[in-house]
C-alpha cells in the first residue's frame, strides 16, 4: 500500500501509510491504543475506503475487485465480530465458505471438510452444534477464528486475536497462524507475542512509525518513545528463552 490515508470528520485517523507485506509472512502491527491498527486492517479489509492512497491485493488495486473475489482473498476477524444469534456453530463457520460457493458450484463435500478442518484447528469441533448465541467471548473468538479459516483466504487479517482468549490458546493462536502458511497480518498490544512475528509495524498517532524484524525494532528506546513504557530483555535461564519485561516509567 501507498500513501493510504483514512480521514474521521475531517481529523486524520491513519495517514500517509506505506507498507508492502511479503506472500506468507506473519506481520505484527502493535502501537498504544487508538494510534491506527484497526483502522488499517479495515482498510486492507475493504469495510473502510481509504481517503487517499492505493491498497493493492495480490498485485491487483483492491477498489477494482468484486466483493466476491476479494473475500476469496482477505479474511478479516474484527476485534468485535457479531454474527446472528440464531445460527450454530457450524452453521457460523460455514459462512466462511459463502465466497466459493455458487449456483454451479453449490456447497459440497470439499466445503465440508474445509469446515470441519476449520473447527478442529481452533480447537472448536466440539462445540460444532452449539448455538452461537451460548457461548462465552473465548468461545466466540476461537469461532470467527474458524470461520476466516474456512474462507481459505491468501491474507489473514486478526485483530487482536488473543482477546478474550484463555492461557493456553493465547499462547498457541501465533503459531496456528504461522502453522498455515498464509499471509497474515494481526494486530497485537502484546509485545513479546509480537516478537513471534517475522515483522512487525509500529503505529503511532496514525502513523507507522517503524517497521521491520521485531528485535530490530522493539529497542528500549522504541518502547519508551512510543509506549511510555520501560522495556528490557531478560533471559529465561532455564530455556535461553529471551523476553521483554516492563515497568512503569521512573518518575
Ligand atoms: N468511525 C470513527 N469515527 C471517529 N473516530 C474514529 C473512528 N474510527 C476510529 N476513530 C478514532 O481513530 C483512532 C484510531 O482508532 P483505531 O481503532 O484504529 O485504533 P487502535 O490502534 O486499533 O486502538 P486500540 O488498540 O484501542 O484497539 C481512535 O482515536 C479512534 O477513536
Amino acid at each position: 500500500m501507498e500513501g493510504v490515508a483514512w480521514r474521521a470528520g475531517g481529523w486524520p485517523v491513519v495517514e500517509d501509510i506505506a507498507l508492502h507485506i511479503r506472500e506468507g509472512e506473519t506481520f505484527g502491527l502493535i502501537g498504544p491504543n487508538g494510534s491506527g491498527k484497526s483502522t488499517l486492517l479495515r482498510l486492507i479489509a475493504g469495510v473502510l475506503t481509504p481517503a487517499a492512497g492505493m491498497i493493492r491485493l495480490d498485485g491487483q488495486a483492491q477498489a477494482r475487485l468484486s466483493r466476491r473475489c476479494a473475500a476469496r482473498m482477505v479474511a478479516f476477524v474484527a476485534q468485535q465480530a457479531e454474527t446472528s444469534e440464531r445460527v450454530t456453530v457450524r452453521d457460523a463457520v460455514e459462512l466462511g465458505r459463502t465466497p466459493w460457493i455458487s449456483m454451479l458450484a453449490p456447497f459440497g463435500g470439499r466445503d465440508d471438510r474445509v469446515v470441519t478442518r476449520a473447527l478442529q484447528q481452533v480447537g472448536t469441533a466440539a462445540l460444532a452444534d452449539r448455538y452461537w448465541h451460548g457461548l462465552s467471548g473465548g468461545e466466540r473468538q476461537r469461532v470467527h477464528l474458524a470461520r476466516a479459516l474456512a474462507q481459505e483466504p491468501r491474507i489473514l487479517l486478526l485483530d487482536e486475536p488473543t482477546n478474550h482468549l484463555d492461557f493456553i490458546q493465547q499462547l498457541s493462536i501465533l503459531r496456528l497462524v504461522r502453522s498455515l502458511g498464509v499471509t497474515a497480518m494481526v494486530a497485537l498490544h502484546d509485545l513479546n507475542q509480537a516478537l513471534k512475528c517475522d515483522r512487525i509495524g509500529v503505529m503511532q498517532r496514525g502513523r507507522l512509525v517503524a517497521c521491520g524484524p521485531p528485535r530490530d525494532i522493539l529497542t528500549p528506546d522504541l518502547m519508551a518513545r512510543v509506549f511510555d513504557v520501560r522495556g528490557h530483555f531478560v533471559t529465561d535461564p532455564t530455556d535461553g528463552h529471551r523476553f521483554i519485561r516492563f515497568t512503569l516509567p521512573e518518575v
